[in-house]
């Protein structure tokens, strides 16, 4: 559903940012961008996003631009970022943030929203307060439920399972995966955390300054080849057991 073809990425002429990235990604799966601060990864994810252009090469969504792809069929792409807490408009209630959802259609009840919570951990109570009466973690999981509750094609996570604990990091990645089986939803994890990464990912795209160094498939992380992911991964896995 998703093909990266030879994309760079320069905001000027002196950096580049991504270089030469190719990779495609079958609709239900679940891919990691991985890699060290300034690799690029977010930069990527907003170009699959279609919120900026590549300086050269291609991203196609099911065959399309992503560019235009997202235009055409809004609410299909979901989308939570790194800067979570600017995602909830700060005078809406929560209530009126997960009602704002369903703009379109018909206003979930009280219970409805209330089962909603329940999925993600929180109270009834959180309802009626405002973004800035919650946790970093609270609004995180808002903001996740948010995205979920768009019932997205493709959704694209930065940094976005960071400010959870580890009880709600797997609450939340439970929830992702029932959502990836119930509608192959593909899902893009940008992340730092490789241990949060191979839990969650069928596929792992190391980036290094701003080049793909390595695709790995989770099933196989001790088939990693280059030395810079072989450290990543003995950080969190020890692969010199045999
Ligand atoms: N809008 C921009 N204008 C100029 N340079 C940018 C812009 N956005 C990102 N960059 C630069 O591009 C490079 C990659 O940045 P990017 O945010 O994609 O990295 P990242 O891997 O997501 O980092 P982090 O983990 O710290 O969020 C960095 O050197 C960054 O300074």
């Amino acid at each position: 559903m998703l093909k990266i073809e030879n994309v760079y990425k320069m905001y000027n002429k002196n950096s580049i940012a991504l270089k030469n990235i190719n990779f495609n990604v079958k609709r239900g799966d679940t891919v990691g961008i991985i890699g060290e601060s300034g690799s690029g990864k977010s930069s990527l994810g907003k170009l699959i996003l279609g919120l900026d252009r590549v300086t050269k090469g291609k991203i196609l969504i099911e065959n399309k631009d992503s560019s235009s792809w997202h235009k055409n069929n809004l609410g299909e792409v979901s989308f939570v970022f790194q800067n979570y807490k600017e995602s909830l408009n700060p005078f809406f209630t929560i209530e009126e943030s997960i009602q704002e959802i369903f703009w379109k259609e018909k206003k979930r009840t009280k219970s409805e929203l209330e089962s909603f919570l329940k999925m993600i951990n929180l109270e009834k109570i959180i309802l009626s307060r405002f973004p800035h009466e919650l946790s970093g973690g609270e609004l995180q999981r808002i903001a996740i439920l948010r995205a979920l509750l768009t019932d997205p094609t493709l959704l694209v996570l930065d940094e976005a399972l960071n400010a959870l604990d580890i009880s709600n990091q797997i609450l939340i990645t439970n929830l992702l995966k029932k959502k990836k089986e119930k509608k192959a939803m593909t899902t893009i994890l940008i992340s730092h955390d490789l241990e949060i990464a191979t839990m969650f990912c069928d596929k792992l795209i190391i980036l290094k300054e701003g080049e793909l160094i390595e695709i790995l498939n989770s099933d196989f992380l001790k088939d990693a080849k280059h030395s810079y992911t072989k450290t990543l991964l003995d950080a969190v896995i020890p692969l010199n057991l045999d």
